[in-house]
C-alpha cells in the first residue's frame, strides 16, 4: 500500500494488544500506515470531547515526533447536559455500572450517547484532525457479563440488550468506536485514491 507521508507507519497510543488487531482490521487495507502500538503517558486534559482530543493528540505527536493516532471515548448522559463525558472514566471506576444507573434516578431521561474519537496528527506541530463515532442509546440496570467497563448499563437504540450482553462481533460492527474508525478509514481510503489518481495522470502527461 503507498504511503501518503513517506513514513511506513504510525504510533497508535494506548491501544495495547489485542485491541490494536481490532484497530487494525477495522481500518482495513486502504489506511496506509502499518499501525503499531505505543504507550505513553498523557495528561488527563479537561474540556468539550473535541478539545480533550485535539490537545492529547498534539502532546502525543510531540512526545513521538511522528505520525500519531489518539482516542477517547466519552459517556454523555442527557439529562446531566453530556456529563460525566470525558470524564466517564473517573465515574465509572468510583460508581461502577449500577451506580451509573442509580446516577440518573431522579431523572425521567435515562437516554445517553456514547461518542468515539480518534484524532490524527501528522507529527510535531501539524494540525489535528477528528474523526467522530456516535451511538444513541439508553442507560438501563446492568445486565451481561461486566467484562468491559460500562457495557452492561448501555443499551443502544434498536436493540434489547446491552453492549455486554451484545455478541463482541455485533457490538464491534455497531459500536461508536467502529463508526470512528470507519470514518478515519474512509478518510484515508480517499486520499490514497486522490494520490494515485494524481500520480497516473502525471505518468499519462
Ligand atoms: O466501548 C466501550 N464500552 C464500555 N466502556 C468503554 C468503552 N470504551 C471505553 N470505555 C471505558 C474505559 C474508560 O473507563 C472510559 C473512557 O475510555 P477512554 O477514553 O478510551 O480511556 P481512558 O480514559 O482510560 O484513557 P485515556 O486516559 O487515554 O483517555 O470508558
Ligand atoms: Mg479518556
Amino acid at each position: 500500500v503507498s504511503c501518503v507521508l513517506d513514513v511506513p507507519f504510525i504510533f497508535l497510543t494506548s491501544f495495547p494488544p489485542p485491541h490494536i488487531f481490532q484497530v487494525v482490521h477495522i481500518l482495513g487495507d486502504q489506511f496506509p500506515y502499518k499501525v503499531v502500538s505505543k504507550k505513553i503517558d498523557l495528561p488527563e486534559y479537561q474540556g468539550e470531547p473535541d478539545e480533550v482530543c485535539i490537545q492529547k493528540c498534539k502532546e502525543a505527536a510531540r512526545q513521538i515526533d511522528g505520525p500519531v493516532i489518539v482516542e477517547d471515548t466519552c459517556l454523555c448522559f442527557r439529562a446531566l447536559g453530556g456529563l460525566p463525558g470525558p470524564y466517564i472514566k473517573w465515574f465509572l471506576n468510583q460508581l461502577k455500572p449500577t451506580g451509573l444507573h442509580t446516577l440518573l434516578a431522579g431523572f425521567e431521561d435515562k437516554s445517553a450517547w456514547a461518542l468515539c474519537t480518534f484524532a490524527f496528527s501528522a507529527g510535531r506541530g501539524e494540525p489535528v484532525q477528528l474523526f467522530r463515532g456516535k451511538v444513541e442509546g439508553m442507560i438501563v440496570e446492568p445486565r451481561g457479563p461486566p467484562d468491559f467497563g460500562w457495557d452492561p448499563c448501555f443499551e443502544p437504540d434498536g436493540y434489547d440488550k446491552t453492549y455486554a450482553e451484545l455478541p463482541k462481533e455485533v457490538k464491534n460492527s455497531i459500536s461508536h468506536r467502529y463508526r470512528a474508525l470507519a470514518a478515519m478509514s474512509e478518510h484515508f481510503a480517499k486520499i490514497n485514491r486522490t494520490s494515485q489518481e494524481s500520480k497516473k495522470n502525471k505518468q499519462n502527461e
